[in-house]
């Protein structure tokens, strides 16, 4: 049998006067035609039949064949008829079966004559004309029927309506609902996308848990009775015998919520049998004002105990540290001592070691004794700065036998570098231990096959605002951690699930904003607002009158009655702000009156409170130093009558000092402060904080007005919101989904147009005063 035949028809190339068909072979086992087929073929041609086993496919193939060469010996063009294409390959196949010469002839007499080819219809022999007709009929034919099909477009109008004769569509069920989706990944790891919940209010009597007597004792000379919830929650992991199994615990609770003891009581509860004092307990806060309320808090639990706490803090001299932090001596060791002197003598040549400081202390040792250090604290509360300088610098500093590292206000310390202190504390507490500072046990142990693997430091880290920034918190090489989250609100777990809420804001917190317009007058807005909502002194008959009559015209806030809403909405209305738009338009709906009344009540109750006696101190932010210092200097001479203190970055450690205790003990009234202030400071009697200055972000906002309203005391944060700041405060502090505040935050309008005369002209002198002082700088 012949195999496959194949081909491929390539077009004459274009400008050639002839049209020489060209045949390709598409296969390679081609081979001709057998003698029988050529038998097969001749006898058909001689009677017409087809082969008796061959398809009626076949014969139709075979018949077309034949027109083709037909066509072919007379010289009809292959774009005469598509059908002739494959035919014609056959065609030449057989040419090539004839010998060259006669091939060569015959194609010669081709070429003469398709160059005398006729060019009118008249001119073609008979046969030809014949197969021209009967193209052009069926193209015409073609061409009518394509005319007479309907296009899609028109409309059919002779369609008749369907009738249904009783048939009514089946009824349908509805389509199924589409699931919401909620993706069942997350790109956190599971124990940081799904912490472990307190339920607010959650509170155990401190005497349930596995806390010593003493301890207890201690506790309950403070008050302390029963745990906050995030204690409740963190105590049974951190404590003794409790349920973490030595993991590591993140602390995410609301400002105020508790989390110093939560964290205190266990590290003190796990070290106050050790006999040996060396450094266990490392506690890294930001600021050494932090520093000084998180020792008061150790020193609470730690008394009685033998237990030493120490500090350290950039603004103290490092030697005078050094001296308070490791305790140095001599331990009698002649051949140890013989090769360090041996090293010292070298070095004094400055060969070697040059950096050794360990040889300056040999020098001073009693013959045959080696230098030998410990330290003189068990728990030590640092910045991150000076801590990075003991570990570089000062001789007999180890953390070899650290137990626990806490990281408080953790958002804030990672974010910020310090010297890489992340890397240098992780990395010193990674390294191996030195043969000298391994125990007995250790020193036996480490000469085994299998020696005991290196203890890891328990850490534990805490924030309100904790970072879920997974290469932050990879920093701290973490070992089987908890990421414990508490809310200090009234929602239910499941619901703070639901809607992820990432913070939350203590619930006796109250806030509002207060429109500062274009921002030019803000000193007069501060200074209406304490005068009238916040200390409610000078101007308390005024006030007083306002709340009973509803008639002020100090500012929109007054009592629930009709006339005052009418009065409050009339003059929200003629304020138009500019750029305040919806954001703020929304907002209004939380102008206090109507909205709030019982908020109104608890606010008319102090502005009631004797104006003689300050019970409550005022805490005002100022975004930076300068601010800070000039807010104060323009409100004491606006107002020589406030009792004003001024807490910056840039004030030495004692003026901070004296400024805080001079708030903490009532002496002064208010306190301006730059963020230094914002992050931990736990300052009793805090009943007012003031946003002069807009929070740069959430988070500093949350730092900041969680500065009162700590461990379920009340308290009320004001924010002054310039007109361009007004969308950001709204949408992303005021109304930020991912926030947890039990109530709104309201609107409250102070006018400064009916300020009296006098308040004006103490304002303006008071700006000329801070004009010529800051000039004089
Ligand atoms: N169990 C308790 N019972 C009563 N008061 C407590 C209890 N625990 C803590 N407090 C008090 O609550 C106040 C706030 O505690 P703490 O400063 O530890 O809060 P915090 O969560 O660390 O706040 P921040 O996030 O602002 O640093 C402190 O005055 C503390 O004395």
């Amino acid at each position: 049998m012949a195999g496959p035949l194949y081909a491929r028809y390539v077009p004459p190339k274009p400008g050639s006067t002839t049209a020489k068909p060209q045949t390709t072979l598409a296969t390679s086992n081609e081979r001709p035609i057998t003698d029988f087929t050529k038998q097969q073929k001749r006898k058909r041609d001689e009677d017409g039949s087809a082969h008796p086993r061959m398809s009626k496919k076949k014969q139709t193939s075979f018949a077309k064949e034949d027109s083709a060469q037909e066509q072919l010996k007379h010289g009809v063009t292959d774009s005469s008829t598509e059908r002739a294409v494959p035919d014609k390959v056959n065609g030449a196949m057989r040419k090539d079966k004839q010998p060259s010469t006669k091939r060569k002839k015959e194609k010669k007499k081709q070429h003469e004559q398709q160059s005398e080819a006729p060019e009118t219809e008249s001119d073609l022999p008979t046969q030809h004309k014949a197969i021209l007709a009967k193209y052009q009929r069926s193209t015409q034919r073609s061409e009518s029927l394509r005319e007479q099909q309907p296009t899609d477009t028109a409309p059919d109008d002779t369609e008749e309506p369907t009738v249904l004769h009783d048939l009514v569509p089946l009824p349908q069920p509805d389509p199924a609902p589409e699931s919401e989706y909620k993706p069942t990944f997350s790109t956190l790891p599971e124990w940081l996308a799904e912490p472990v919940v307190v339920r607010a209010g959650e509170r155990t009597p401190f005497k349930n848990l596995n806390i010593s007597p003493k301890l207890l004792s201690h506790l309950a000379e403070k008050g302390y009775e029963n745990t906050f919830a995030i204690q409740s929650a963190v105590l049974p992991l951190l404590l003794p015998g409790g349920s973490g199994q030595q993991g590591d615990v993140l602390v995410s609770a609301a400002t105020g919520s508790g989390k110093t003891l939560a964290y205190v009581l266990p590290l003190v509860e796990a070290l106050k049998d050790n006999v040996i004092t060396s450094l266990r307990a490392l506690i890294v806060v930001p600021t050494r004002e932090l520093v000084t309320q998180v020792r008061d808090v150790a020193e609470l639990c730690v008394s009685g105990s033998g237990l030493q706490v120490g500090t350290a803090v950039g603004s103290h001299s490092l030697t005078v540290e050094q001296e308070q932090l490791v305790q140095r001596s001599g331990r009698y060791d002649p051949d140890h001592a013989e090769e360090l002197e041996q090293r010292a003598a070298k070095r004094v040549m400055r060969s070697i070691d040059a950096d050794d400081d360990l040889l300056d202390d040999v020098l001073t040792c009693l013959p045959g004794h080696v230098p030998e250090y410990r330290s003189k604290v068990d728990i030590l509360i640092c910045t991150p700065g000076r801590l990075v300088e003991h570990i570089q610098s000062t001789r007999g500093f180890t953390l070899d036998h650290l137990e626990w590292l806490i990281i408080d206000e953790a958002d804030r310390l990672l974010d910020e570098s310090f010297q890489d202190w992340v890397d240098v504390v992780v990395g010193s507490l990674e390294r191996e231990k030195p043969h000298e500072a391994l125990s007995v046990k250790e020193q036996v142990l480490s000469k085994t096959w299998y020696p005991p693997a290196k203890k890891h430091a328990r850490r534990v880290i805490c924030s309100a605002t904790m970072t879920k920034d997974l290469e932050k918190i990879g920093a701290l090489r973490l070992k089987r951690p908890t990421l414990v989250s508490a809310t200090d609100t009234k929602e239910t777990t499941e619901a703070m699930e639901a809607e992820r809420k990432e913070y939350s804001l203590p619930t006796t917190l109250d806030e509002y904003a207060v429109p500062a317009g274009d921002g030019g007058d803000k000193p007069l807005y501060l200074l209406q607002l304490l005068h009238n909502y916040v200390l409610n002194t000078s101007y308390k008959s005024t006030k007083e009158a306002d709340l009973d009559t509803n008639t002020s015209d100090t500012g929109s806030l007054g009592s629930s009655d009709d006339s005052s809403s009418e009065s409050d909405s009339s003059s929200s209305s003629e304020d138009s702000e500019g750029d305040i738009s919806d954001s703020e338009d929304a907002a209004a709906a939380h102008e206090i009156p109507s909205t709030h009344p019982s908020r109104a009540g608890r606010l008319n109750q102090t502005a009631k409170k004797s104006p003689a006696k300050v019970v409550s101190g005022v805490l005002i932010f100022a975004n930076t130093n300068e601010n800070t210092t000039r807010l104060s200097h323009l409100l004491r001479s606006m107002d020589p009558s406030l009792r004003i203190g001024t807490l910056t970055i840039s004030a030495a450690t004692s003026e901070g000092r004296k400024a805080l205790r001079a708030f903490r003990q009532a002496k002064t009234q208010i306190l301006v402060a730059s963020d230094r202030a914002s992050r931990g400071l736990d300052l009793p009697d805090v009943r007012h904080i003031i946003n002069y200055d807009m929070p740069r972000n959430m988070t500093s906002y949350i730092h900041r007005v969680g500065r009162t309203a700590r461990a379920g005391k009340e308290g009320t944060a004001w924010t002054l919101v310039e007109d361009r700041q007004a969308r950001w405060f709204w949408n992303d502090i005021a109304r930020n989904a991912a926030i947890s505040r039990s109530s709104d935050v309201d609107r409250l309008r102070v006018d400064i147009e009916n300020l009296e005369k006098t308040t004006k002209a103490r304002y303006t002198k008071a700006l000329g005063r801070l004009k010529s002082a800051v000039e004089q700088e």
